[in-house]
């Protein structure tokens, strides 16, 4: 019995290491967000870079309802739904959606041209439409898994409130507001989705599954930046 136990926690402790390690490919590294951090970008580059990024968060609700969709487990289901509240907002002028255009007009773009999409460039709607597709049409425990770049995001958001605050002072400091409710809600969903992975992911075949995955959705983040980045040159 304490040899079982003592086995299955090593297995699954070696599988979050290997989870974990997928954090070498994240966006964080990409030469924009380099950039971003580091004061880099004109402020044209910003604003191309929330416009395009408006598509990724106005689609994360229906991937996560897709996932609904697929997913049988009652429990599981219950605590994933927050995550479409957050983003759309129970009633108007609330949620994540709403304070990602808060934060366009706080860097000069109007509500307008961020959500008619005339600045989204098709790299961008090629790579979120192929997430939106993966947790559509992949079994809903991979669709989780390809959640956990988050794990690697709170680092990432926390540099981006300082950099803003230091380097980007144009625009005003309330149209940050979606990081900062990020850096709270990231942990929690990520906690919850990392531990339905490890729950269902249990054969050495489920697992590398799962990390596809997420390999899958690293990708998915560095391509929308290399497409922002080419969009937008020096
Ligand atoms: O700005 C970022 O770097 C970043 C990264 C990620 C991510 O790692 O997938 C998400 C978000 N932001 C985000 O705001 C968000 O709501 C979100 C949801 C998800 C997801 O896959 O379910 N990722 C992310």
């Amino acid at each position: 019995m304490t040899s079982t136990t003592a086995t299955t926690r090593t297995d699954s402790d070696g599988f979050v290491e290997t989870l974990r390690a997928y954090s070498r490919r994240y966006h964080d590294q990409h030469p924009f967000h380099v950039r971003m951090n580091e004061g880099g970008l004109s402020p044209r580059q910003v604003r191309g870079w929330v416009a395009n990024r408006f598509y990724y968060q106005e689609n994360i609700p229906r991937k996560d309802a897709a996932i609904l969709a697929n997913c049988p487990d009652l429990e599981v289901r219950r605590r994933w739904i927050r995550r479409i509240t957050d983003h759309d907002g129970t009633v108007a002028g609330e949620g994540g959606i709403e304070a990602w255009l808060r934060l366009g007009e706080a860097a000069g773009l109007t509500r307008e041209e961020i959500r008619d999409h005339r600045h989204l460039v098709p790299g961008v709607r090629f790579a979120v439409d192929a997430y939106v597709n993966f947790s559509r049409t992949r079994p809903w425990v991979e669709a989780v898994a390809s959640s956990l770049t988050e794990l690697f995001a709170p680092d990432l958001m926390a540099q981006r409130l300082t950099a803003f605050e230091r380097w980007y002072s144009w625009i005003d400091p309330a149209g940050l507001a979606y990081f900062r409710a990020r850096l709270e809600q990231a942990p929690r969903d990520c906690e919850h989705a990392l531990d339905v992975v490890i729950e269902h992911c249990l054969s050495a075949e489920s697992q590398a599954r799962a990390a596809d995955a997420l390999s899958f959705k690293c990708d998915v983040l560095w391509g929308l930046l290399d497409a922002i980045d080419q969009a937008y040159p020096e």
